[in-house]
């Protein structure tokens, strides 16, 4: 597979809910992403009758005219009662003399179903085909889906297109009443782009997080890393936010430390239930069945693969150092 190694990448789409959702799955890559409107492109023709067939069309005229590596999307949504209509031809259903109206689409697929009474649920999925092109007619192809049922009435006021009829399986609201962020985690788009994270592997840009603490530059570390999908938190012990002393209960400074790492990992855009690893020190033995009640509650459910070890730590009113390793596929 031919990798990504450029600094700029043009989506060529021009749609602006699959920019915002491209644009959102790029920035972690340290990518300037440019658009369509950028360069005044005009909108190819899709002729072919496959999403890999337009996606290609998009995608190389884009290339071509720019000279810059170019992504394109072709998606659209596969209704089974309906032999997998509109299909290619999503955006064609919204067609009118005026331009798009998603509105009048969404009725017309529900009234499709409706006309040959087609059994609830009606099963549905989108698909997403993107293609990255690279001006010398190279070009790599990754596909995505995301399986759900139709729902009627529309609801919903967020995303684009066919959001408001489209319920994820494994949820009770639709695409367009789920949070933006939530969408792009486990839509056909995402599907798709974390299959063409591989082409970015060169470029996953690499962030140093900084605590503020004084030691940082003179011991030379951060308190964490974000590359790519991973966040690597640092050895992080238990004072007190505020008064910045250790308590003497080793319970307490293991909350003081698990708040401490839940906050460095939201910052970085991480969450405590992407912890997949959690290694602890301990200064001594007794001390595992005290901070049980803060490891259960935190760790209960998430459950990371764990070492405990008893050893000392660097300044004697230090009872416990935790260091966690997240990652968000
Ligand atoms: O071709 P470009 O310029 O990228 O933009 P487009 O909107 O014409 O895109 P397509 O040709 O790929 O048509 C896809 C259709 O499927 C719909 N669609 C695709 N992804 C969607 C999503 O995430 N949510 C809702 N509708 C979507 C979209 O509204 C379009 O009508
Ligand atoms: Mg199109």
């Amino acid at each position: 597979m031919r990798k990504f190694t450029g600094d700029r990448l043009l989506f060529a789409t021009h749609n602006k809910g699959k920019l915002e959702e491209m644009r959102a799955l790029l920035a972690p890559f340290g990518i300037t992403v440019l658009s369509n409107d950028d360069f005044g492109l005009p909108e190819p023709e899709e002729t072919e009758t496959t999403f890999v067939g337009n996606a290609r069309i998009k995608a190389h005229a884009a290339a071509k005219a720019t000279g810059l590596p170019a992504l394109s999307d072709d998606s659209g949504i596969e209704v089974d009662a309906l032999d997998g209509a509109p299909g290619v031809y999503t955006a064609d259903w919204a067609e009118t003399p005026t331009g798009r109206d998603f509105t009048l689409a969404m009725t017309r697929t529900w009234d499709a179903c409706e006309k040959i009474a087609a059994p609830l649920p009606r099963r549905a999925r989108f698909r997403s085909t993107l293609v990255l092109a690279w001006p010398d007619g190279h070009d790599e192809v990754f596909e995505g889906k995301a399986e759900g049922q139709l729902v009627w009435p529309m609801r919903g006021a967020h995303g684009h297109g066919y959001d408001p009829m489209f319920q994820p399986e494994g949820y009770d609201i639709t695409f367009a009443e789920m949070d933006p962020a939530k969408k792009n985690q486990i839509s056909h788009r995402a599907d798709a782009f974390r299959k063409l994270v591989q082409c970015f592997e060169a470029k996953m840009a690499r962030q140093n997080i900084s605590g503020g603490s004084p030691y940082e530059p003179k011991l030379g570390y951060s308190r964490a890393v974000v590359q790519g999908g991973w966040c690597f938190v640092a050895g992080t012990t238990g004072a007190d936010p505020v008064s910045k002393a250790f308590p003497d209960s080793v319970l307490d400074q293991a909350r003081n430390t698990l708040a401490t790492i839940k906050a460095v990992l939201e910052g970085a855009g991480f969450s405590m239930a992407d912890v997949v690893r959690a290694n602890y020190v301990i200064t001594d033995a007794a001390y595992v069945e005290e901070i049980i009640p803060a490891l259960s509650k935190t760790f209960g459910e998430i459950r990371p693969a764990a070492m405990m070890i008893v050893a000392g730590l660097v300044n004697p009113a230090m009872k416990i150092e935790i260091e966690v390793t997240a990652f968000k596929g």
